[in-house]
């Protein structure tokens, strides 16, 4: 039997941002392979006019979990939804839950995050960096703890070029900035956040960078690690191929791609496109808890999730991959033949703009009007324009990340982990 799955039998496990992308995978591997768990905590918010319980049914219920529902079919029993909202003081949890939580918490999976690349510094300070500092101090308390495994990006210092499996220091101390977001206000936080952010691209990238850096400052003699994961997509394999949920990083394009509304996309066809699927993500995240609780390391060890060194693919075989997948599947209700190329020159990137999606936008807007319909090509355009924009900067570059840590660990797994981690039936 798997070593790992057998580790979690009987834990009770705290997930932060359950309800999202990795935290929902991560949670549907728990029930899968360890049915015979204690509990997951989970810390929810109610959302779009939807209570815990109403957010907790719609993820039990959808394709991701029938699996689980043969395997483990009390899984409503084992989750236990706690309200909280983490950019709240003391996550806004009742007595009681926190309680519970300080008492009978095993590991714990801090997954929550603001991922927006244009959050407002001060709501991305709140979530990514004040929140884990405040999760830490609970950790601190909870006398059963065995490991807190942080989430951070393979990107926090996508700054530099060659990056290791070590904490890099932010020029502007964490705490410095925590406490002066108490006393500025909006309007002078958003005029000094260029300033602080320097040569990190975005607020996202660096306040990941600053959450690092709260880790290791408030670790006290918790034991911890930090996973850092590269451009996560959609399951490889468990529990079937090819499940996402959201338009995140490069789905929405793939999807703009095969509506045929995006033509020509500003990326350097030879950069790496470190893509690392979903699945495999988790395989670690269980691989890194138990190795964490069991062997205590004496230092805190960093993780790099990263496909670049193993299995380098550029964003130039990635784009021939997609396209021919549209080829042979096509999207429903297609704008245009799927067709697209990439540029790493800014006219041509211009050009293309104007006349292969600015211009048939607006004269199919036209159309539409003329037929008493209300237009609606130019705004969905200019909002995929916008996204391919803030990603330019991931899909012009190309990072190195060094994966000793990632390498030692499947090293120590037993035979049968490894072949469930890294190949997985
Ligand atoms: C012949 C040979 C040719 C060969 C070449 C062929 C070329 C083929 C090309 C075609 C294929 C293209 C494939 C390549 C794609 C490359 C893309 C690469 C991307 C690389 C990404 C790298 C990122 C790395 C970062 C670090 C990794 C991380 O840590 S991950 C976290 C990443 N975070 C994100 O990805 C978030 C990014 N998004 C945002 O920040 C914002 O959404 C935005 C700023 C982009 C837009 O904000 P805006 O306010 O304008 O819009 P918003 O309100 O957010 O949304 C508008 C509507 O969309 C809905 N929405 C938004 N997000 C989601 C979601 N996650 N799920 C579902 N729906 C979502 C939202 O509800 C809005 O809807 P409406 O309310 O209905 O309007
Ligand atoms: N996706 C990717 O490509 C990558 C992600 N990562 C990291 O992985 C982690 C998970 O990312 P991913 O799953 O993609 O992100 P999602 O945006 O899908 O999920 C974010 C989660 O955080 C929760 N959350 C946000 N704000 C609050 C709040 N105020 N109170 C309570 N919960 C909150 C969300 O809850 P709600 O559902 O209520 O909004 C959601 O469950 C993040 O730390 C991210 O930085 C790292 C590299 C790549």
């Amino acid at each position: 039997m798997s070593m790992i799955a057998a580790f979690y039998g009987g834990k009770s496990i705290l997930i932060t941002g359950a309800t999202g992308f990795l935290g929902k995978v991560l949670m549907e591997k728990l029930f899968r392979t360890s049915p015979d768990l204690k509990v997951i905590y989970i810390l929810v918010r109610p959302k779009a006019g939807q209570t815990l319980q109403q957010r907790v049914f719609q993820i039990l219920n959808s394709k991701l979990f029938e699996k689980v529902k043969e395997v483990c079919p009390n899984v409503h029993e084992k989750i236990r939804a706690i309200y909280a909202d983490l950019s709240q003081n003391d996550f806004a949890i009742s007595k009681e839950d926190m309680q519970e939580l300080l008492s009978c918490t095993n590991i714990i999976f801090h997954c929550a995050a603001t991922v927006r690349f244009d959050d407002t510094l001060r709501h991305a300070v709140q979530l990514n960096v004040t929140a884990t500092r405040q999760l830490l101090l609970m950790a601190s308390q909870m006398p059963k703890l065995e490991a807190f495994i942080h989430i951070s990006t393979a990107y926090s210092n996508c700054n530099l070029k060659h990056i290791d499996e070590v904490i890099y220091p932010c020029p502007v101390e964490p705490k410095k900035i925590i406490d002066s977001l108490e006393w500025l206000d909006d309007a002078i936080i958003e005029e000094i956040a260029p300033k602080l952010i320097r040569d990190w691209p975005n607020i996202y990238t660096y306040t990941k960078a600053l959450g690092e850096m709260v880790v290791q400052q408030e670790s006290r003699n918790l034991n911890i690690a930090i996973i850092r994961p590269s451009i996560v997509g959609a399951t490889w394999q468990e529990p079937f191929p090819g499940w996402v949920d959201n338009i995140n990083g490069p789905n929405g394009l793939i999807i703009a791609a095969g509506k045929g509304f995006l033509r020509a996309l500003k990326a350097t066809p030879k950069a790496v496109a470190d893509l690392i699927p979903v699945d495999t993500v988790v395989n670690l995240m269980l691989a890194v808890g138990w190795y964490t609780a069991v062997h205590r390391p004496k230092s805190m060890l960093v993780y790099h999730c990263t496909s670049g060194n193993l299995n380098p693919c550029n964003w130039h075989k990635m784009g021939v991959q997609v396209l021919a997948t549209f080829e042979k599947i096509p999207l429903e209700r297609a704008f245009r033949r799927p067709y697209a190329n990439f540029t790493s020159n800014n006219f041509t990137s211009q050009y293309w703009n104007a006349v292969s999606h600015r211009a048939p936008a607006i004269i199919y807007d036209c159309y539409l009007r003329l037929t008493g319909r209300k237009p609606r090509m130019t705004k969905v355009m200019n909002q995929i324009l916008r996204t391919a924009s803030m990603l330019e900067y991931f899909i012009n570059r190309s990072w190195e990340w060094s994966t000793y840590n990632t390498e030692m660990l499947m090293s120590e797994l037993s035979p049968e982990d490894q072949r469930v981690s890294i190949a997985p039936t």
